[in-house]
């Protein structure tokens, strides 16, 4: 049984993992941290997240979830590296710095970051990888869509998308159009747009020849995060100190 700690637990995504691990018996979320003074969320206690290192180690957590912002993601880390806990995020919208600071932590504790947690959207990753070559000059736009309470964009998860795509067509991003904006052969468009709750799309179109070629997922529920981030949790509890991906759950 993995003992994990929920990073944002009154938020969204975090109470989603609280409740996704309610149903299952290969983990159990033994604390949740936030900042906005909620004392529990179903049942588990929740904690101020500047008491995080302690209280990793009073509640004997194995691994730390964390869906917040990227300031907060900071701070739960120098807390797992203190505690010697690994841990799983999921928060978006990263700068070079943080990036760098991710990695630090990660020479101490086994780090698994994902800016998304579906195993359909790694699948769709790996689609675009073997779908490009065979579309060579045809014209790339990235769309994502979701809830209005989204603060990052583009999502994590159109970066991913756009990084794959570049590791096989040499395009630079256009974030969005307006005015006299003629498309460039080398450029792909990214759309971000925000409406409802809508839990995630992402469609990659790759369009010539008298052809549209449309690569999508969308998430129906936020539960399917939640479960691809236990399933992380579950399979980094073992790991020695370093930086880990979703493909190295998927590929196991
Ligand atoms: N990788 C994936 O599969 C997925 C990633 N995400 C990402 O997860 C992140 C969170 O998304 P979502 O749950 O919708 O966001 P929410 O805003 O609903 O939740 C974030 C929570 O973190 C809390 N918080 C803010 N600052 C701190 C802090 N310093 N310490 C602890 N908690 C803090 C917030 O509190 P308060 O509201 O009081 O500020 C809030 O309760 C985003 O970056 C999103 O892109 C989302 C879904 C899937
Ligand atoms: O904020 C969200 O909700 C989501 N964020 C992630 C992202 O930025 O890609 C993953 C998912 O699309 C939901």
């Amino acid at each position: 049984m993995t003992r994990v700690a929920v990073n944002g637990a009154a938020g969204r995504m975090g109470e989603t993992v609280i409740e996704t691990a309610a149903d299952r018996d290969d983990v159990s979320v033994v604390v949740g941290f936030d900042v906005d003074g909620v004392d529990e969320v179903q049942g588990v206690p929740v904690v101020d997240a500047g008491e995080a290192a302690d209280a990793l180690a009073e509640y004997d957590a194995d691994v730390a979830v964390d869906f917040t912002v990227p300031e907060a993601t900071l701070s739960l880390a120098e807390a797992c590296r203190e505690a010697g806990v690994g841990m799983v995020v999921g928060t978006t919208g990263f700068d070079e710095d943080g990036f760098a600071a991710l990695d630090d932590t990660a020479e101490d504790v086994p780090l698994l970051k994902a800016t998304n947690f579906a195993r359909g959207v790694h699948a769709l990753l790996r689609a675009i990888s073997e779908a490009l070559p065979a579309v060579p000059d045809y014209d790339l736009e990235l769309m994502e869509t979701h809830h209005n309470g989204k603060i990052d964009a583009p999502s994590g998860t159109a970066k991913t998308m756009l990084e794959t795509v570049q590791e096989e067509r040499d395009v630079e991003p256009v974030y969005g159009r307006e005015g006299h904006a003629p498309r460039d052969e080398d450029e792909i468009g990214v759309f971000a747009r925000r409406a409802g709750d809508i839990r995630g799309e992402h469609e990659l179109i790759a369009a010539g020849n008298d052809e549209v070629l449309s690569l999508s997922h969308h998430a129906e529920d936020r539960s399917v995060f939640a479960a691809g981030a236990l399933d992380a949790a579950v399979w980094i509890e073992n790991q020695e100190p370093g930086r880990y991906d979703f493909g190295n759950v998927i590929d196991q």
